[in-house]
């Protein structure tokens, strides 16, 4: 017997994978008041930490959304994987349709309030899998002694490149919310807008940049665009209404911008809005909203809606179906990058990793982490002229900081139950009493 096959058979002899235990640890971390079409971010966001250990005494970490109904529906999860192998990855999904999803939680229409598209039984159920399956690859890995790119086939590129995630910003949370303070300032006007930009590219190299708008009327963030062009030329520009328009008013942005914009994102709300602005435009549109899962590409791809999908390992359930979205939208000549919500450190790596595999990124990856000042790791992932490094370390090379951990938990424990779910309208009422979730099309 050769060496190799003698070391890899003790590899599978002495190391037991079953899951023993999984930790489910919700917690809430600190957020700028950031702004979106909705209103505003809550000074501290839930995220849900799972680990999973196995009979070996290796564990595996994974993230994900950590509102209630996450929670309602990772808890029984967690008690069925106990048992199971972390090898067993297509077995999460079949196990996931066995936990029974509230029906009250999920409207199947187009969540304009969660930012994040339709809200479905199955969208739901995927989006708490995808905490389960990181942290399963993870531990995986680091029994395995590979990174989980390696489990995705293998990575094709060294650095994963992100893009600046540019907001409006008040300088703080109103006054007497509890909150963490940020040196990020305000930037609620183009000077403002571009001098953000500024420190996000001294800080982290970053090259292009995302202006998240749907806050003021289109002409202000024509403006601003325009502004972040004459400050940086050449850089790949977006901007993200989050489906804040109407037809007729994407179409007017397209046109001002179009000789400056990498691609407009979810101008207008839905497939059959979308097709119609991209039949009238040759500005690329992507989407975070109108393709958020496998049931929406026909219709999508089939009337042109989309050029970009912007894939989120969240809520497509995991690493490997996020390689499958990739696949198919190559297949049908889409582009595929990132979409990030607030996030910690666990899945910026795992975004890192997935899309280091991906054959054909053409875009900078969205992340929400510079914004993030705390975290679970030991140390925190950075950027170096816009991207992330992709570990080779086993799994996915980071670890987690219990104190850290602890103390963010303790703030979800202490919580009256008002920031467990995120409610940026909610955040916008303590300051303008009268608001109310915009209907759309706003303008
Ligand atoms: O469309 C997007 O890119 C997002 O929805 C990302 C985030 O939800 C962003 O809008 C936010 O957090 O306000
Ligand atoms: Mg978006």
């Amino acid at each position: 017997m050769t060496t190799t096959a003698r070391r890899s058979r003790s590899v599978t002899e002495i190391r037991d994978l079953t899951i023993t235990e999984v930790r489910l640890t919700p917690i809430l971390v600190a957020d700028p008041p950031l702004l979106n079409t909705q209103g505003v971010h809550q000074p501290y966001t839930p995220r849900l930490i799972v680990e999973v250990v196995t009979a070996d005494g290796t564990t595996g970490v994974g993230e994900t959304y950590g509102d209630t109904k996450y929670l309602e529906l990772a808890r029984p999860f967690a008690r069925k994987l106990v048992g199971r192998r972390v090898s067993d990855l297509n077995g999460l999904f079949v196990l996931a349709d066995e936990v029974a999803v509230d029906g009250s939680r999920v409207s199947g229409q187009v969540d304009v309030g969660g930012l994040r598209g339709v809200q479905t039984a199955d969208k739901l159920r995927l989006s708490v899998v995808s905490g389960f399956e990181v942290a399963c690859l993870d531990a995986l890995g680091k029994a395995l002694g590979l990174p989980v790119h390696a489990l995705l086939g293998g990575k094709v590129r060294d650095t994963v490149e992100y893009s600046a995630y540019l907001f409006y910003k008040w300088a703080d949370h109103p006054e007497g919310v509890v909150s963490e303070r940020d040196d990020w300032g305000a930037a609620m006007d183009p000077a403002g807008v571009v001098e953000q930009a500024r420190r996000f590219k001294e800080r982290y190299g970053f090259t292009s940049f995302k202006l998240k708008g749907g806050v003021f009327p289109p002409d202000e963030e024509i403006a601003a665009i325009r502004a972040l062009a004459g400050a940086f030329p050449g850089h790949p520009l977006r901007l993200d209404p989050n489906g804040a328009w109407s037809v007729a008013t994407s179409l007017k942005v397209a046109d001002a911008l179009g000789d400056v914009l990498e691609y407009l994102e979810d101008p207008t709300l839905g497939t059959p809005a979308m097709a119609e602005v991209a039949a009238r435009t040759s500005v690329p549109l992507a989407t975070n909203m109108c393709v958020t899962t496998f049931a929406e590409i026909e219709e999508a791809f089939g009337q042109g809606a989309v050029q970009v999908v912007l894939s989120d390992h969240h809520y497509w359930g995991g690493l490997r179906n996020t390689r499958e979205l990739a696949a198919i939208c190559r297949t049908f000549g889409v582009g595929v990058s990132m979409h990030s919500n607030t996030h910690l450190g666990i899945s910026l790596a795992a975004m890192t990793h997935v899309a280091s595999t991906v054959p054909g990124l053409h875009h900078a990856c969205d992340s929400h982490y510079p914004w993030q000042s705390e975290d679970v790791l030991t140390s925190r992932l950075t950027f170096e002229d816009g991207a992330v490094r992709v570990s080779d370390a086993p799994g996915l090379g980071v670890e987690l900081d219990r104190d850290r951990l602890e103390f963010l938990h303790r703030r979800w424990v202490d919580d009256d139950g008002s920031l467990r779910d995120r409610d940026d309208a909610a955040a916008m009422r303590v300051a303008e009493p009268g608001w109310v979730t915009p209907t759309v099309p706003r303008w």
